[in-house]
Protein backbone atom coordinates (compact mmCIF):
# COMPACT_ATOMS: atom_id res chain seq x y z
CA UNK A 1 0.00 0.00 0.00
CA UNK A 2 1.63 3.21 -1.10
CA UNK A 3 0.07 6.59 0.20
CA UNK A 4 1.41 9.53 -2.06
CA UNK A 5 -0.02 12.86 -2.25
CA UNK A 6 -0.04 14.43 -5.81
CA UNK A 7 -0.35 17.66 -7.89
CA UNK A 8 0.07 19.26 -11.21
CA UNK A 9 0.99 22.88 -10.81
CA UNK A 10 1.90 25.49 -13.66
CA UNK A 11 5.06 27.74 -13.23
CA UNK A 12 5.99 30.88 -15.18
CA UNK A 13 8.64 32.90 -14.35
CA UNK A 14 8.48 36.54 -15.49
CA UNK A 15 10.20 38.12 -18.52
CA UNK A 16 12.53 40.05 -18.72
CA UNK A 17 11.99 43.91 -18.99
CA UNK A 18 12.78 45.70 -22.65
CA UNK A 19 15.66 47.69 -23.50
CA UNK A 20 14.08 51.36 -24.15
CA UNK A 21 15.28 53.72 -27.05
CA UNK A 22 15.78 57.64 -26.15
CA UNK A 23 17.70 60.44 -26.70
CA UNK A 24 18.45 63.06 -24.60
CA UNK A 25 16.13 66.46 -25.07
CA UNK A 26 17.16 69.00 -23.59
CA UNK A 27 17.07 73.00 -23.78
CA UNK A 28 20.07 74.47 -25.80
CA UNK A 29 21.59 70.36 -26.35
CA UNK A 30 20.90 69.78 -29.73
CA UNK A 31 22.07 66.21 -30.51
CA UNK A 32 21.95 64.46 -26.76
CA UNK A 33 22.89 61.48 -27.23
CA UNK A 34 21.00 58.20 -26.74
CA UNK A 35 19.81 57.48 -22.75
CA UNK A 36 17.72 54.30 -23.20
CA UNK A 37 18.29 52.10 -19.86
CA UNK A 38 18.46 48.44 -19.54
CA UNK A 39 14.95 46.57 -18.94
CA UNK A 40 14.99 44.38 -15.42
CA UNK A 41 15.61 40.97 -15.33
CA UNK A 42 12.76 38.83 -14.76
CA UNK A 43 12.07 37.39 -11.49
CA UNK A 44 12.23 33.25 -11.01
CA UNK A 45 10.34 30.70 -9.41
CA UNK A 46 11.93 28.03 -6.59
CA UNK A 47 10.14 25.77 -4.96
CA UNK A 48 11.09 25.85 -0.71
CA UNK A 49 10.82 22.80 2.23
CA UNK A 50 8.94 23.85 4.49
CA UNK A 51 8.65 21.98 7.83
CA UNK A 52 5.50 23.42 9.12
CA UNK A 53 3.90 22.28 5.76
CA UNK A 54 2.05 18.36 6.03
CA UNK A 55 0.35 18.16 2.80
CA UNK A 56 0.07 18.72 -0.93
CA UNK A 57 -3.35 19.99 -0.01
CA UNK A 58 -3.14 23.32 -0.97
CA UNK A 59 -2.61 22.61 -4.27
CA UNK A 60 -5.67 21.80 -5.19
CA UNK A 61 -6.62 25.38 -4.45
CA UNK A 62 -3.68 26.80 -6.35
CA UNK A 63 -2.69 25.67 -9.28
CA UNK A 64 -0.69 28.35 -10.90
CA UNK A 65 2.40 30.40 -9.88
CA UNK A 66 3.92 33.12 -11.61
CA UNK A 67 6.99 35.34 -11.11
CA UNK A 68 6.73 38.88 -11.61
CA UNK A 69 8.39 40.42 -15.17
CA UNK A 70 11.30 42.56 -15.24
CA UNK A 71 10.21 46.34 -15.62
CA UNK A 72 11.19 48.05 -18.76
CA UNK A 73 14.25 50.10 -19.55
CA UNK A 74 13.42 54.11 -19.45
CA UNK A 75 15.30 57.05 -20.57
CA UNK A 76 17.88 58.96 -18.82
CA UNK A 77 19.68 56.06 -18.70
CA UNK A 78 17.16 54.35 -16.18
CA UNK A 79 17.29 50.88 -15.80
CA UNK A 80 14.02 48.98 -15.35
CA UNK A 81 13.83 46.90 -11.88
CA UNK A 82 13.87 43.80 -11.42
CA UNK A 83 10.78 41.44 -11.18
CA UNK A 84 10.69 39.59 -7.77
CA UNK A 85 10.73 35.89 -7.59
CA UNK A 86 7.91 33.75 -6.37
CA UNK A 87 8.61 31.09 -3.35
CA UNK A 88 6.23 27.84 -3.44
CA UNK A 89 6.39 26.39 -0.09
CA UNK A 90 5.97 22.61 0.06
CA UNK A 91 6.41 19.64 2.10
CA UNK A 92 9.59 18.61 3.03
CA UNK A 93 9.96 15.20 1.40
CA UNK A 94 8.49 16.57 -1.94
CA UNK A 95 9.57 15.32 -5.14
CA UNK A 96 9.53 17.48 -8.02
CA UNK A 97 9.04 16.64 -11.34
CA UNK A 98 8.38 17.81 -15.11
CA UNK A 99 5.49 17.03 -16.39
CA UNK A 100 5.94 17.38 -19.73
CA UNK A 101 9.48 15.07 -19.67
CA UNK A 102 9.12 13.34 -16.12
CA UNK A 103 12.31 13.94 -15.23
CA UNK A 104 13.04 14.44 -11.43
CA UNK A 105 14.18 18.11 -10.99
CA UNK A 106 14.65 17.77 -7.29
CA UNK A 107 14.10 15.75 -4.04
CA UNK A 108 13.57 18.39 -1.13
CA UNK A 109 14.74 16.37 1.75
CA UNK A 110 15.93 18.73 3.86
CA UNK A 111 13.91 21.70 5.47
CA UNK A 112 15.12 25.25 3.98
CA UNK A 113 16.26 23.56 0.62
CA UNK A 114 15.70 25.70 -1.97
CA UNK A 115 15.06 24.63 -5.59
CA UNK A 116 14.76 26.42 -8.69
CA UNK A 117 11.99 25.74 -11.18
CA UNK A 118 11.46 28.51 -13.62
CA UNK A 119 14.41 30.82 -14.63
CA UNK A 120 13.71 34.32 -15.05
CA UNK A 121 13.48 35.87 -18.31
CA UNK A 122 17.22 38.26 -19.24
CA UNK A 123 17.02 42.18 -18.98
CA UNK A 124 17.02 43.91 -22.70
CA UNK A 125 19.48 46.12 -23.31
CA UNK A 126 18.91 49.88 -23.78
CA UNK A 127 20.09 51.89 -26.55
CA UNK A 128 22.37 54.26 -24.65
CA UNK A 129 24.58 50.64 -24.76
CA UNK A 130 24.61 50.66 -28.57
CA UNK A 131 26.69 53.71 -28.81
CA UNK A 132 29.61 53.68 -30.69
CA UNK A 133 32.23 55.84 -32.32
CA UNK A 134 30.29 54.94 -35.91
CA UNK A 135 27.23 55.08 -34.58
CA UNK A 136 26.49 57.83 -32.12
CA UNK A 137 22.82 57.94 -32.87
CA UNK A 138 20.87 54.17 -32.19
CA UNK A 139 18.30 53.69 -32.40
CA UNK A 140 18.54 49.76 -31.36
CA UNK A 141 17.44 48.47 -27.84
CA UNK A 142 17.24 44.68 -27.21
CA UNK A 143 13.79 43.21 -26.14
CA UNK A 144 14.04 40.80 -22.61
CA UNK A 145 13.73 37.04 -23.50
CA UNK A 146 10.73 35.53 -22.28
CA UNK A 147 10.56 33.71 -18.18
CA UNK A 148 10.41 29.77 -18.62
CA UNK A 149 7.44 28.05 -18.10
CA UNK A 150 6.62 24.47 -17.16
CA UNK A 151 4.19 21.89 -15.76
CA UNK A 152 5.52 20.66 -12.97
CA UNK A 153 3.94 17.39 -10.74
CA UNK A 154 4.62 17.20 -7.19
CA UNK A 155 4.65 14.27 -5.23
CA UNK A 156 4.78 13.64 -1.23
CA UNK A 157 5.23 10.11 0.43
CA UNK A 158 2.69 10.76 3.23
CA UNK A 159 3.15 9.80 6.29
CA UNK A 160 0.67 10.23 9.09
CA UNK A 161 0.79 12.86 11.83
CA UNK A 162 -2.44 11.35 13.38
CA UNK A 163 -3.61 7.81 13.80
CA UNK A 164 -7.26 6.64 14.98
CA UNK A 165 -6.99 3.78 17.93
CA UNK A 166 -9.99 1.92 18.40
CA UNK A 167 -12.07 -1.34 18.63
CA UNK A 168 -13.95 -2.23 15.27
CA UNK A 169 -17.38 -0.36 14.68
CA UNK A 170 -16.16 2.62 17.18
CA UNK A 171 -16.69 4.85 14.17
CA UNK A 172 -12.91 5.38 13.09
CA UNK A 173 -13.59 5.68 9.38
CA UNK A 174 -17.02 7.51 9.83
CA UNK A 175 -14.74 9.84 11.85
CA UNK A 176 -12.37 10.58 8.68
CA UNK A 177 -15.23 10.50 6.70
CA UNK A 178 -16.23 13.64 8.17
CA UNK A 179 -12.98 15.41 8.66
CA UNK A 180 -11.60 14.60 4.86
CA UNK A 181 -12.21 14.04 1.44
CA UNK A 182 -11.38 9.89 2.45
CA UNK A 183 -13.98 8.08 1.89
CA UNK A 184 -13.38 4.52 3.39
CA UNK A 185 -15.69 2.00 3.46
CA UNK A 186 -18.39 2.78 6.37
CA UNK A 187 -20.57 -0.23 7.64
CA UNK A 188 -22.53 -1.64 10.86
CA UNK A 189 -19.79 -5.01 10.91
CA UNK A 190 -16.50 -5.40 12.24
CA UNK A 191 -13.37 -5.29 10.35
CA UNK A 192 -14.61 -3.05 7.54
CA UNK A 193 -11.66 -1.68 6.95
CA UNK A 194 -9.05 -3.88 5.90
CA UNK A 195 -6.42 -2.02 5.17
CA UNK A 196 -5.39 1.58 6.41
CA UNK A 197 -6.99 4.76 4.87
CA UNK A 198 -4.96 7.80 5.02
CA UNK A 199 -7.30 11.21 4.90
CA UNK A 200 -5.74 14.84 4.83
CA UNK A 201 -7.27 17.03 7.07
CA UNK A 202 -7.48 20.71 5.46
CA UNK A 203 -7.93 23.83 7.86
CA UNK A 204 -6.82 26.38 6.07
CA UNK A 205 -4.09 27.43 3.82
CA UNK A 206 -0.71 25.55 4.98
CA UNK A 207 -2.49 24.23 8.11
CA UNK A 208 -3.03 20.16 6.92
CA UNK A 209 -2.30 17.04 8.86
CA UNK A 210 -2.89 13.49 7.62
CA UNK A 211 -4.82 10.73 10.02
CA UNK A 212 -4.41 7.31 9.19
CA UNK A 213 -7.65 5.21 10.16
CA UNK A 214 -6.37 1.75 10.41
CA UNK A 215 -8.45 -1.72 10.85
CA UNK A 216 -9.96 -2.33 14.66
CA UNK A 217 -8.21 -3.76 17.38
CA UNK A 218 -9.78 -6.33 19.75
CA UNK A 219 -8.29 -7.97 22.64
CA UNK A 220 -5.66 -10.80 22.17
CA UNK A 221 -4.66 -8.62 18.77
CA UNK A 222 -1.47 -8.91 19.60
CA UNK A 223 -1.35 -12.57 19.20
CA UNK A 224 -2.93 -12.49 16.56
CA UNK A 225 -6.45 -12.47 17.23
CA UNK A 226 -9.11 -10.29 14.30
CA UNK A 227 -6.56 -8.45 11.95
CA UNK A 228 -4.01 -8.57 14.63
CA UNK A 229 -1.75 -5.60 15.17
CA UNK A 230 0.25 -5.86 11.86
CA UNK A 231 -1.54 -2.30 11.33
CA UNK A 232 -0.20 -0.22 14.11
CA UNK A 233 3.39 -0.04 12.35
CA UNK A 234 1.51 2.28 10.02
CA UNK A 235 1.07 4.27 13.04
CA UNK A 236 4.38 4.71 13.74
CA UNK A 237 5.67 7.92 12.67
CA UNK A 238 2.32 9.59 13.93
CA UNK A 239 2.93 12.03 16.62
CA UNK A 240 -0.29 11.61 18.43
CA UNK A 241 -3.07 8.81 18.53
CA UNK A 242 -6.87 9.50 19.31
CA UNK A 243 -8.45 7.05 20.98
CA UNK A 244 -11.64 6.09 19.78
CA UNK A 245 -14.48 4.91 22.02
CA UNK A 246 -18.39 4.08 21.45
CA UNK A 247 -19.72 5.43 24.44
CA UNK A 248 -23.42 4.40 22.90
CA UNK A 249 -25.85 2.41 25.41
CA UNK A 250 -25.18 -0.82 23.03
CA UNK A 251 -21.75 -0.09 21.44
CA UNK A 252 -18.81 -2.18 22.13
CA UNK A 253 -19.16 -5.17 24.39
CA UNK A 254 -21.54 -2.46 26.48
CA UNK A 255 -18.88 -1.70 28.93
CA UNK A 256 -16.69 0.76 27.35
CA UNK A 257 -14.25 1.06 30.18
CA UNK A 258 -13.25 -2.39 29.43
CA UNK A 259 -13.24 -1.67 25.67
CA UNK A 260 -10.71 1.23 25.90
CA UNK A 261 -8.45 -0.62 28.69
CA UNK A 262 -8.41 -3.47 26.12
CA UNK A 263 -7.10 -1.39 23.65
CA UNK A 264 -4.61 0.25 25.73
CA UNK A 265 -3.39 -3.39 26.73
CA UNK A 266 -2.79 -4.70 23.34
CA UNK A 267 -0.98 -1.40 21.86
CA UNK A 268 1.22 -1.89 25.20
CA UNK A 269 2.34 -5.24 24.14
CA UNK A 270 2.78 -4.32 20.58
CA UNK A 271 4.98 -1.49 21.74
CA UNK A 272 5.64 0.51 24.69
CA UNK A 273 7.05 3.05 22.77
CA UNK A 274 3.74 3.49 20.72
CA UNK A 275 1.49 3.39 23.80
CA UNK A 276 4.18 6.29 25.53
CA UNK A 277 2.79 8.71 22.31
CA UNK A 278 0.54 11.83 23.27
CA UNK A 279 -3.35 10.08 23.49
CA UNK A 280 -6.46 11.63 23.23
CA UNK A 281 -9.34 10.16 24.20
CA UNK A 282 -12.56 10.44 21.54
CA UNK A 283 -15.89 9.45 22.64
CA UNK A 284 -18.29 8.94 20.25
CA UNK A 285 -21.34 8.20 19.05
CA UNK A 286 -23.12 11.10 20.91
CA UNK A 287 -25.88 11.21 19.36
CA UNK A 288 -26.93 7.72 20.59
CA UNK A 289 -27.41 9.24 23.89
CA UNK A 290 -29.56 11.42 25.65
CA UNK A 291 -28.98 15.13 25.53
CA UNK A 292 -29.76 14.20 29.73
CA UNK A 293 -27.71 11.26 29.62
CA UNK A 294 -24.28 12.36 27.70
CA UNK A 295 -22.64 13.98 30.48
CA UNK A 296 -23.50 11.37 33.50
CA UNK A 297 -22.02 8.56 30.61
CA UNK A 298 -18.84 10.62 29.77
CA UNK A 299 -17.95 11.44 33.23
CA UNK A 300 -18.62 7.52 34.31
CA UNK A 301 -16.32 6.65 31.82
CA UNK A 302 -13.61 9.05 32.22
CA UNK A 303 -13.85 8.38 35.90
CA UNK A 304 -13.81 4.66 35.56
CA UNK A 305 -10.71 4.68 33.57
CA UNK A 306 -8.85 7.16 35.84
CA UNK A 307 -8.23 9.15 32.42
CA UNK A 308 -6.82 12.51 32.86
CA UNK A 309 -5.65 13.37 29.63
CA UNK A 310 -7.56 15.58 27.17
CA UNK A 311 -10.88 14.25 26.44
CA UNK A 312 -13.42 15.03 23.14
CA UNK A 313 -16.96 14.40 22.75
CA UNK A 314 -18.23 13.89 19.27
CA UNK A 315 -20.42 12.31 17.23
CA UNK A 316 -18.98 11.54 13.55
CA UNK A 317 -22.14 10.66 11.98
CA UNK A 318 -23.60 14.16 12.61
CA UNK A 319 -19.90 15.79 12.79
CA UNK A 320 -21.08 17.66 16.28
CA UNK A 321 -17.56 18.21 18.28
CA UNK A 322 -15.28 17.10 15.38
CA UNK A 323 -14.27 21.05 14.43
CA UNK A 324 -13.23 21.59 18.02
CA UNK A 325 -11.17 18.25 17.93
CA UNK A 326 -9.48 18.93 14.27
CA UNK A 327 -8.60 22.73 15.45
CA UNK A 328 -6.75 21.13 18.86
CA UNK A 329 -5.08 18.52 16.79
CA UNK A 330 -3.86 21.00 14.06
CA UNK A 331 -2.96 23.24 17.48
CA UNK A 332 -0.86 20.39 19.41
CA UNK A 333 1.15 19.58 16.02
CA UNK A 334 1.93 23.00 15.79
CA UNK A 335 3.10 23.67 19.20
CA UNK A 336 5.15 20.36 18.87
CA UNK A 337 6.89 22.00 15.32
CA UNK A 338 7.66 25.16 17.40
CA UNK A 339 8.76 22.93 20.53
CA UNK A 340 11.37 20.73 17.93
CA UNK A 341 12.06 24.24 16.29
CA UNK A 342 13.40 25.54 19.84
CA UNK A 343 15.24 22.18 20.91
CA UNK A 344 17.26 22.22 17.69
CA UNK A 345 18.25 25.50 17.95
CA UNK A 346 19.10 25.17 21.53
CA UNK A 347 21.60 22.47 20.68
CA UNK A 348 22.90 24.58 18.29
CA UNK A 349 22.98 21.93 15.43
CA UNK A 350 20.51 24.20 13.31
CA UNK A 351 21.37 28.10 13.10
N1 LIG B 1 -25.19 7.04 15.32
C1 LIG B 1 -23.90 7.03 15.05
N2 LIG B 1 -23.37 6.02 14.34
C2 LIG B 1 -22.05 6.04 14.08
C3 LIG B 1 -21.21 7.09 14.52
N3 LIG B 1 -19.95 6.85 14.09
C4 LIG B 1 -20.01 5.68 13.42
N4 LIG B 1 -21.26 5.18 13.41
C5 LIG B 1 -21.72 3.92 12.80
O1 LIG B 1 -21.01 2.87 13.38
C6 LIG B 1 -20.74 1.85 12.41
C7 LIG B 1 -19.27 1.55 12.35
O2 LIG B 1 -18.60 2.69 11.83
P1 LIG B 1 -17.20 2.60 11.10
O3 LIG B 1 -16.76 3.99 10.84
O4 LIG B 1 -17.23 1.64 9.96
O5 LIG B 1 -16.31 1.97 12.26
P2 LIG B 1 -14.77 1.59 12.24
O6 LIG B 1 -14.22 1.97 13.57
O7 LIG B 1 -14.10 2.15 11.06
O8 LIG B 1 -14.86 0.01 12.18
P3 LIG B 1 -13.80 -1.06 11.56
O9 LIG B 1 -13.36 -0.56 10.24
O10 LIG B 1 -14.59 -2.30 11.47
O11 LIG B 1 -12.70 -1.15 12.56
C8 LIG B 1 -21.36 2.33 11.13
O12 LIG B 1 -22.64 1.79 10.98
C9 LIG B 1 -21.44 3.84 11.32
O13 LIG B 1 -22.48 4.41 10.57
C10 LIG B 1 -21.80 8.16 15.27
O14 LIG B 1 -21.18 9.12 15.68
N5 LIG B 1 -23.15 8.07 15.51
MG1 LIG C 1 -13.25 1.28 9.55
Amino acid sequence: MKFVDEATIRVAAGDGGNGCVSFRREKYIPFGGPDGGDGGDGGSVFVVADESINTLVDFRYERRFQAQRGENGRGRNCTGAGGEDRVIRVPVGTMVYDNGTGELIGDLTVAGQRLKVAQGGWHGIGNARFKSSTNRAPRQSTPGTPGEQRELRLELKLLADVGLLGMPNAGKSTLIRAVSAARPKVADYPFTTLYPNLGVVRLAQHQSFVIADIPGLIEGAAEGAGLGVRFLKHLARTRLLLHLLDVSPFGGSGDPVEDARKIVTELEKYSPELAARPRWLVLNKLDLLPGDERATRCDEIIAGLGWDGPVFRISAATGEGTDDLVKAVMAHLEQQDLAAAADIGDNGLVD
